[in-house]
């Protein structure tokens, strides 16, 4: 395999994927280099539910295999919210800085200790004709009260990865994606896809 096309039209999933499978000379194609596409609405309850809606219709739009990725952060604190509403918490606009200040506000108040979350990402790989598979992945932290750092997207600035002592967004990006939740789905699916070199992601 020596490209890719990932089914989103999220500019910070997009650098993601470049970086990751580019480092193994794949090449990645995102629904930013296919403007003509329309968008998918996302009217699953699950991210699983989404991936797979998202991964079918474009598979079948493309007549290609593609892989769609659903993604969000789960606040124990908040029930598990934004979850599936993460990209569009405070609006469907889609605004990162204003959906991670409905998060702080809503955990004002809250101790530290209480403030436990994870990344959750499901990738879906749909190709017509065959049986769509999915692979999940998670990233425990906690939400700090405060932004720190300005690498990565989303609620990064706020996630604050225990192990590594620093958010998301204090990370390089070669780091972040050794450890996120994108990292963890991928490594699932590279174990069941002949991708590249045999060598792994
Ligand atoms: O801080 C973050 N670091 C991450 O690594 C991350 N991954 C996902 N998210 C959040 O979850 C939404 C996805 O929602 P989502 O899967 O529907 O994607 P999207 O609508 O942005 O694009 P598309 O892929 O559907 O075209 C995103 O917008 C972000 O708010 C992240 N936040
Ligand atoms: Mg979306």
């Amino acid at each position: 395999m020596n490209e890719v096309i990932i089914a989103t039209k999220n500019k910070g999933k997009a650098k993601e994927f470049e970086r990751i499978f580019g480092s193994k000379g794949i090449q990645v194609k995102t629904l930013l280099d296919f403007p003509e596409i329309p968008d998918v609405e996302e009217t699953g309850l699950t991210f699983e539910e989404n991936a797979i809606i998202k991964a079918d219709a474009i598979a079948k739009l493309m007549g290609k295999m593609v892989i769609a990725d659903d993604s969000g952060l789960e606040v124990d604190a908040l029930e598990g919210r934004p979850g599936v509403y993460s990209a569009r918490y405070a609006g469907a606009e889609k605004n990162d800085s204003a959906n991670t200040e409905k998060v702080l506000q809503e955990l004002a108040g809250v101790l530290e200790r209480d403030r436990t979350a994870r990344f959750r990402c499901v990738l879906a790989v749909a190709a017509p004709g065959e049986k769509t598979v999915v692979y999940s992945g998670t990233c425990e932290g906690r939400i700090l009260t405060e932004p720190r750092g300005t690498n990565g997207f989303g609620y990064d600035p706020v996630f604050f990865v225990e192990g590594k002592g620093k958010t998301m967004a204090e990370l390089p990006p070669e780091e972040k994606n050794k450890i996120s939740h994108r990292a963890d789905a991928l490594k699932k699916l590279e174990k069941s896809l002949d991708l590249g070199n045999g060598e792994g992601l």
